[in-house]
């Protein structure tokens, strides 16, 4: 059977493409020539393209990718993080002269979506771009291609949330550590063998892998996949991590007929009855 994806653009946008086919969304950053590192235009496009998927209740899975390769010296890129040439001395400053570090914004969108999020690098992937790696739910890597690099410290910036904390629950603190104090280049192998790689898969193959994981997220039931990311979330999360699972438990209560007497009982100005077998053990 021809598992080929007839994508589909969802929206237009300029800085990023975005599109859809059978359950899954295909979001990709499209700046190949600067190693497809985000201003905050792109960040925009970024939040408004994962908010439709999440609102998209026939999609169950995002790829978050990057195109190319570049057009001046052919190489690929995940994402090089914040645009240095649009950095202020307060964030990255927009076409509205405002300054924002309004990735951390899409960080959170990625965190806390009810949707699997796959990271799928074709090349370079650095600074805030590896941190958008780490916060995604799983990453495939070029073999050729995908170099991982945290040069936060080069140019004085640090990402103290997902990009570094919690990198060091994934690849261990001593690991975490050498990757910002160091700024060494990573390949995709390296970066499987530490534990922020879920696979390693050749060029050619990347994108139908990915889609092909993407088919298997979505033959799962939809509640337990979603229970299961925030169930994993929570621990490292705190209070919101408890506030997004607990939201969910809420909906599946509501779901119950135990709730429709409670709303009715309201309603109707009564008392509810919550029947005789109400205290399951
Ligand atoms: C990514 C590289 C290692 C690639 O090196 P390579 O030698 O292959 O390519 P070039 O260096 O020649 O780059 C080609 C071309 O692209 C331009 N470019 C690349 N990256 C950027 C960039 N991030 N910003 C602007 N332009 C970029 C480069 O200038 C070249 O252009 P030409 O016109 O000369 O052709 C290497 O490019 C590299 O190290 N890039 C910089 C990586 C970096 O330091 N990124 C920023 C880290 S900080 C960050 O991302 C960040 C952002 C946030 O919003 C945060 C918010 C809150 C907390 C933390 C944040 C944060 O850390």
């Amino acid at each position: 059977m021809d598992n080929t994806p007839n994508w589909q653009t969802a929206i237009e946008f300029e800085d990023i493409t975005y599109k859809k086919c059978d359950g899954v969304a295909r979001i990709a950053f499209n700046r190949p020539n600067v190693r497809n590192a985000f201003r905050p235009k792109t960040t925009a496009e970024l939040y408004k393209a994962f908010y439709d998927a999440q609102e998209d209740t026939s999609i169950g899975v995002v790829l978050l990718s990057g195109e190319g390769p570049s057009t001046k010296d052919g190489k690929w890129a995940f994402c090089s993080g914040g645009d240095q040439k649009a950095r202020g001395h307060k964030g990255y400053v927009g076409e509205d002269g405002y300054h924002r570090l309004n990735i951390l914004e899409v960080q959170r969108l990625i965190r806390f979506m009810p949707k699997v999020v796959i990271a799928v690098v074709p090349g370079w992937a650095v600074g805030g771009g590896h941190s958008l790696h780490v916060v995604c739910d799983m990453t495939l890597a070029s073999k050729e291609h995908a170099i991982f690099k945290q040069t936060d410290a080069d140019v004085t910036s640090f990402d103290g949330g997902y990009g570094s904390a919690y990198l060091a629950k994934m690849v261990g603190q001593k690991k975490a550590r050498e990757i910002f104090f160091l700024g060494r280049n990573y390949s995709a192998q390296e970066a499987y063998e530490m534990g922020m790689v879920n696979a390693v898969i050749p060029h050619d193959e990347l994108e139908a892998t990915a889609y092909q994981w993407a088919q298997e997220v979505l033959a799962k039931s939809p509640t337990s996949i979603k229970m299961l990311k925030f169930a994993m979330n929570l621990t490292d999360d705190g209070m919101v991590g408890q506030q997004v699972f607990a939201g969910e438990a809420t909906r599946l209560a509501y779901m119950t007929e135990e709730a429709k007497e409670g709303r009715n009982a309201f309603l109707e100005k009564r008392k509810p009855n919550f029947g005789e077998n109400k205290w399951i053990p």
